[in-house]
């Protein structure tokens, strides 16, 4: 594995709390979150709620601190140290769980953004229970807590724990539906989202039932994308993500549900996975990302966690320490959930779309047709025609005009020999012909993506984030666009510019594998801080439309980019 660049090179190093038990045996616990704090990038700090007399193969004793040190901690810690995520893990008892969450309470007021990830941790992966005698005879009731986090992520028998739904608790969560049904409950009842581990269940037993647990695998390079059903040497692990009330990522995912797939590991060496996930979310979102993107981060390190984990002691092994997750194969398969549907893999199409050369030029995107002609005589490779449906709302265009519009950019494209993305009107652009089409996530619901396909036509597909991206890449487009990189005012964004530390990963993680496209707010002033991320193509709209000529500026742009280290 090629050694992976921390983010931390790139960005300043944030403050991760953990409020968890000490594991004796430094596999778990606040001993396994630092470890991952660390390796991601951050800076940890600890609040320790319990000691545990603890290896790889025994809980022998677990010795709650006073209530005093608790408080002390935080209050200490809060003072010179303030957090930019907080990982919850083991909570000894009722009274503490209590504690803990009035600090919370207290702290949201101050501190209403940073995000708090519970892992409600009950029992230790060698079976031994690891609350106090109290617990052990009754659960905690983790409602205190409503409201004030972000996450929580129980395996499935925290779950069937958690939820008190008398028909949830009636029957095991053994089938996806009703894991599903519980994870929604649990969502509900704490206000919060919700990563529900299915680690521990063989959900493809359930196949039978006529839920389907397809796997993708896609090589782009290869072009070759195929699906096929998990057999028994290839089992899944799925977990399912249901949000609530994400900020920050397109507002159709801010409450939606995805099951997150990867092919089983086969090891033993799996203490602290549970910790590790949730410190390697916390992690990441205190760098900033959402909350979807922190969860395939953090699924993608603890995979490869678990990949080179290697026994010590006579039990499970710790994960393996192996930094910024930059190989595509580690992250999950992301499949919209849907409650009323379940076959969740039935948009698939079975093959690449159209490769095209890494380089792209310089890739202009325009309006209207006059512009186009001009920068295609110009001699523009790549570019692409946006004409907004609200521009037909406000009877600017009507459609049959748009449809003329169209067809002549697409006989534009094709003389000056260009490669030509229309924007949004895939009908049109399979109907005359174009050489491809840009899609944005939206689009992607709403699209017959195998009609494209069948036509021939290349696929450009927008992304804002890890999430998304992964997204894109299951459909094997012609390539990736990664935006919104600086502020733009051309469009209304529901992410946050992306800056040039996240634009640096996501080129890590895909440039082996797509033409990459950066986009938004880039212009001559910043043009060489993208190119020096690796990206190898700018698409720009203000940076061509707004000047006095934009075939100079064309020009101009072109000079400076191949110019540029
Ligand atoms: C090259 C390129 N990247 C991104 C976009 C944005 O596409 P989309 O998200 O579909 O948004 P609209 O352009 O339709 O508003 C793009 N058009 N081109
Ligand atoms: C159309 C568009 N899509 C974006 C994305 O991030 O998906 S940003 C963007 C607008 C880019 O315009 P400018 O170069 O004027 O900032
Ligand atoms: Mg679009």
């Amino acid at each position: 594995m090629t050694p992976a660049k921390h983010i931390s090179q790139v960005a300043p190093k944030p403050i991760v709390w953990t409020i968890a038990g000490s594991d004796s045996g430094g596999g778990a616990g606040i001993q396994a979150d630092l470890a991952t704090i660390k390796d991601l990038g951050g800076h940890g700090c600890s609040v320790i709620t319990t000691l545990t007399a603890q290896s790889s193969v025994a809980v022998d004793l677990v010795e709650p601190v006073s209530d005093a040190m608790l408080l002390t901690q935080l209050s200490t810690l809060l003072a010179d140290l303030p957090p930019q995520a907080i990982k919850i893990g083991l909570l000894a008892n009722q009274q503490q769980l209590h504690l803990v969450a009035d600090w919370l309470a207290g702290f949201k007021t101050q501190f209403p953004l940073v995000p708090v990830i519970l892992d409600p941790v009950m029992v230790a992966s060698c079976g031994d229970e690891l609350g106090d005698k109290s617990t052990a005879s009754r659960p905690l009731d983790f409602t205190p807590f409503k409201g004030l986090i972000s996450l929580i992520t129980p395996n499935v028998q925290e779950l069937a724990r958690l939820t008190v739904a008398k028909d949830i608790q009636a029957s095991p969560l053994h089938t996806k539906a009703a894991f599903a049904a519980a994870a929604m409950q649990l969502s509900v009842q704490l206000a919060c989202s919700v990563l529900a581990k299915g680690g521990d269940i063989d959900f493809a037993a359930q196949a039978s039932t006529g839920i389907n647990t397809t796997d993708i695998l896609s090589d782009h390079k290869s072009g070759i994308t195929s699906h096929r059903i998990a057999t028994d040497n290839q089992r899944l692990a799925e977990d399912l993500l249901i949000c609530h009330q994400v900020t920050g990522c397109s507002p159709l995912d801010a409450n939606g549900g995805f099951w997150l797939s990867s092919a089983r590991i086969n090891t033993r060496h799996n203490h602290g996975s549970g910790c590790t996930l949730s410190s390697a979310i916390a992690s990441v979102l205190a760098f900033g990302f959402v909350l979807q993107d922190a969860v395939v981060v953090a699924k993608a390190y603890v995979n490869q966690g678990l990949t080179y984990a290697e026994g010590i002691g006579k039990g499970p092994g710790p994960l393996a320490r192996t930094a910024w997750p930059h190989s595509l194969t580690a992250f999950p398969h992301v499949t919209a959930y849907s409650q009323n549907s379940l076959s969740e893999s039935s948009d698939l199409q079975c093959c690449a779309f159209k490769r095209l050369d890494p380089d792209l030029g310089i890739y202009p995107v325009v309006d209207n047709l006059l512009l186009l002609e001009q920068l295609l005589a110009a001699g523009v490779r790549t570019v692409q025609l946006r004409i907004k449906s609200n521009a037909l709302k406000s009877n600017a265009l009507a459609s049959d005009e748009l449809e003329a519009q169209i067809q002549t950019a697409i006989a534009l494209g094709k003389h000056y020999d260009a490669q030509l993305f229309i924007n949004d009107h895939w009908q049109l652009a399979i109907k005359h012909g174009a050489f491809g089409v840009h899609l944005g996530q939206e689009d992607l619901a709403v699209t017959d993506l195998n009609a494209i396909h069948a036509a021939g036509l290349a696929l450009g597909i927008s992304s804002h984030g890890y999430f998304e991206l992964l997204r894109a890449h299951q459909h094997a487009p012609s390539y990736i666009a990664l935006g919104h990189i600086f502020p733009t005012t051309t469009k209304q964004m529901p992410s946050a510019p992306q800056g040039l530390c996240k634009l640096t990963h996501y080129v890590e993680l895909l440039k082996a594998h797509y033409p990459l496209v950066a986009i938004g707010g880039i212009g001559p002033s910043n043009l060489a801080q993208v190119k020096a991320t690796g990206v190898r193509n700018i698409a720009v709209v203000r940076a061509i439309t707004e000047t006095i000529d934009p075939v100079m500026a064309l020009a101009e742009l072109t000079r400076a980019w191949e110019s540029s280290l």
